[in-house]
């Protein structure tokens, strides 16, 4: 019988790796502490909870200084009144709906949209429980006003008892004799004193309630339009709050003929009426006249509604629903994208166990996002300076915290990103020159040769893909990480890049099953700068902000563009740590703010991995085999390999790449070698081929004197 891929669990070597998406735990894997799922725990067992993100920051909106006019004080006055008069009639309406409990019949709406008969039930339910509260509250009432009533009657009584008895004490009964005339000057008195208090608080307490009251209405009355007879040039630029009148605005604004039409017969339809979610507002709308959502999620659109709702285009989020005419909405709160993903929450504590993905950061709603690892290549682009590198270390981080992972890293260029990973890593290259790119292709080739040996293994175990527990069994198939970070300066070198690419193409095809997870790094993805089936191979695909829609395309997918999934909408600078991630959540794309992990935390996060690692008196996975061996590395040299398959007569070039891929079908540099790349080979090689006739013979004389030449050459040495 086959198993599950994925199957989480902890018979590891190294011991336990604890469930749960990153499971942070009070201690290593396989040590004291029980696995909190999703949770992270500090040293002392204290749940660590991460810090509340503060509220959304308001953009300021310049205004330019003009005089004030004594028309736009009457004006500004006149639409604060107004606003006022609309306020009552915007609370009028909440006490209505909440005399109607309009906000559950919503949600029975939106269940019975949905289809969902257990949401639909549990609604009801919660309906007929809330008419029932209130049936009793109105029943309990005439007993509650009676109690009220006999409370008052009974406190009046016992006063005036108290009284009297008073009286007749001081007045008959007192020895002193002490007479009426005192004790009812002392009732006169204290009379006179409930009535000045009464004329002091009375005024006082309606001063303050009138202006609350005031303020409260205009306040609720902004959510109304004003009318334009009263409208300033100096309006202070208020929030628009999202509701189903501004959405229904909004869409009004578009201009569509068949939402036109449509709206002066009735109101848009709202599936979900707009409700908080999360950082922003969310709707689902029906939209009229056959009208389907992917007319109006078009970028045109996206930036008019955008307008009307005083937001950035890309805190406007549309998509069709379940259906074609079904629209669905989210509006982010403004500013909601400065607020940032928070801290990362492994920083101090805690560990992965990589089959359950890593912490990546939150999606624009505010959820954690967890970026799926197993069975996946991930490619990661965008302009200069946007977070690539950021979130490759962030994922890098999660599976450093794996004991069971091995890490390689390949760096074509001289940056420090990544260095501190490197007692982590069981191959790290870091450097341009043409020596470090040489030992990058031959790590990959290394590396291919390893994705043939498991290719073995999963046959030799009758699994499809590698799964936790062989995982780890220690029987060469844990989990492989790899980052080829500014991979386009290593696809694009003069001499060994084309192999690199091809090399990239085979790992990326068939590593992801054979527990092998390939990043790549580059800036714009273009069909020279990343291999096409590169591209296509990966299934998660993180885009910060790119400049045009190729580079979206194939970051994101294919059609992506044109369905509305657009890091082109992301501002350079502005956007930093914010990308469009697909393969994340069963969503096409979700916008996401990647946790940021600054190079000086990374050196105490690999001590704890490496820490976890000694305890269990385990190598760094992967560093106890030494570069190239172990595996089956092929070593090939092309022009003996032409020596056996060239007969003696002359051939043309083109025909002589099958005889190569022939005699070596996994050499990776055979496959898709065309004539003219074998004629730049030659080349390379010192031979030249002549392009006769176009023909471009090869004469295996040529080959085979260059091959004696370098005999002797060797000898002469
Ligand atoms: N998630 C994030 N949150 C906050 N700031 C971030 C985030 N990611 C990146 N940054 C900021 O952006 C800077 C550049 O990040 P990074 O080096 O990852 O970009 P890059 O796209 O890899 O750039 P380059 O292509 O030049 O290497 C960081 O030093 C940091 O200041």
């Amino acid at each position: 019988m086959t198993e599950q891929p994925n199957t989480p669990n902890d018979s590891q070597p190294g011991g336990v790796v604890l469930p749960g998406p990153w499971t942070p735990t009070v201690d290593a894997p396989g040590e004291a502490g029980e696995a909190l799922h999703g949770e992270v725990i500090d040293q002392q067992g204290n749940l660590v909870v991460p810090e509340p993100a503060g509220p959304p920051a308001r953009r300021a909106v310049p205004l330019p200084a003009l005089p004030v006019s004594g028309k736009e004080i009457a004006r500004t006055a006149g639409r604060a009144a107004v606003q006022s008069a609309q306020g009552h009639a915007v609370l009028a309406r909440r006490a209505a709906e909440a005399a109607t409990h309009a906000a559950i019949r919503e949600q029975i709406r939106a269940a019975r949209a949905r289809g969902d008969a257990a949401e639909l039930a549990a609604w009801l339910d919660r309906l007929h429980a809330a008419k029932d509260a209130r049936r009793q509250r109105v029943a309990n009432l005439p007993a509650v006003l009676k109690a009220a009533g006999v409370s008052s009657l009974a406190a009046v009584l016992v006063v005036t008892g108290v009284l009297l008895t008073a009286g007749i004490l001081v007045g008959v009964v007192h020895p002193v004799g002490v007479g009426w005339g005192d004790y009812w000057g002392f009732i006169g008195w204290l009379l006179r004193l409930l009535v000045t208090v009464a004329t002091v608080l009375v005024p006082l307490a309606a001063a303050g309630v009138v202006p609350a009251w005031l303020v409260l209405t205009h306040r609720a009355g902004q959510a109304a339009d004003a009318p334009s007879w009263v409208a300033t040039s100096t309006e202070v630029d208020v929030d628009i709050v999202v509701d189903e009148r501004t959405l229904t605005q909004a869409l009004a604004a578009l201009r569509i003929k068949q939402i036109t039409d449509y709206l002066k017969k009735a109101p848009l339809q709202y599936v979900v009426p707009a409700r908080k979610d999360g950082r922003g507002t969310y709707a689902l709308i029906r939209l009229p006249g056959g009208l389907p959502a992917s007319y109006v999620t078009v970028q045109t659109k996206r930036e008019s509604i955008a307008a009307s709702l005083h937001r950035r285009t890309n805190e406007v989020w549309l998509r069709t629903g379940e259906d074609a005419g079904l629209l669905d909405v989210w509006i982010a709160d403004p500013g909601a994208l400065k607020e940032g993903a928070g801290p990362y929450p492994l920083l101090t504590d805690g560990f992965v166990d990589v089959f359950r993905g890593v912490p990546f950061g939150r999606s624009l709603r505010g959820d954690p996002l967890v970026a799926p690892l197993m069975e996946r290549n991930t490619i990661t682009g965008g302009q200069p300076g946007q977070g690539k590198s950021s979130s490759a270390r962030t994922m890098l981080a999660g599976a450093a915290l794996d004991i069971t992972a091995e890490i390689r890293i390949w760096v074509p260029d001289t940056n420090f990103d990544f260095e501190y990973f490197k007692p982590r890593c069981s191959r790290y290259v870091m450097g341009a020159d043409d020596d470090k790119i040489r030992q990058i292709l031959e790590d990959l080739r290394e590396l291919y040769a390893e994705v043939q040996a498991r290719g073995q293994l999963l046959v030799d175990h009758k699994i499809p893909a590698v799964t936790r527990k062989k995982a780890s069994e220690g029987i060469g198939l844990h989990p492989l990480f790899c980052l080829l970070e500014e991979a386009h300066l290593a696809i694009q070198h003069e001499t060994y890049g084309k192999e690199i690419a091809q090399l990239l193409i085979d790992i990326v095809k068939l590593g992801r099953k054979r527990g092998i997870h390939m990043i790549v790094s580059t800036q714009a993805p273009t069909k020279d700068s990343m291999p096409r089936d590169v591209t296509r191979n990966c299934s998660n695909g993180i885009a910060y902000a790119v400049g045009d829609h190729v580079a979206n395309d194939a970051l994101l997918g294919q059609g992506a563009y044109r369905a509305g999934h657009r890091a082109t909408e992301l501002i350079a600078g502005v956007d930093k740590g914010t990308a469009l991630v697909k393969g994340f959540t069963g969503e096409r794309s979700v916008m996401a703010q990647t946790y940021f992990i600054h190079v000086d935390h990374v050196p105490a996060l690999i001590q704890r991995a490496l820490d976890a690692l000694d305890r269990k008196g385990l190598p760094v996975p992967g560093t106890d085999t030494p570069r190239g061996s172990g595996q089956e590395l092929e070593a090939r040299d092309l022009l003996d390999d032409l020596d056996t398959v060239l007969g003696t007569e002359v051939i043309s070039i083109a025909k002589v790449p099958p005889l190569l891929l022939n005699l070596a079908p996994t050499w990776a540099p055979y496959k898709g070698l065309t004539g003219a790349g074998l004629v730049k080979l030659l080349a390379a090689e010192g031979i030249k081929v002549p392009s006769t006739g176009n023909r471009f013979p090869l004469d295996p004389v040529t080959v085979r004197e260059e091959i004696g030449r370098r005999a002797t050459a060797d000898l002469d040495e």
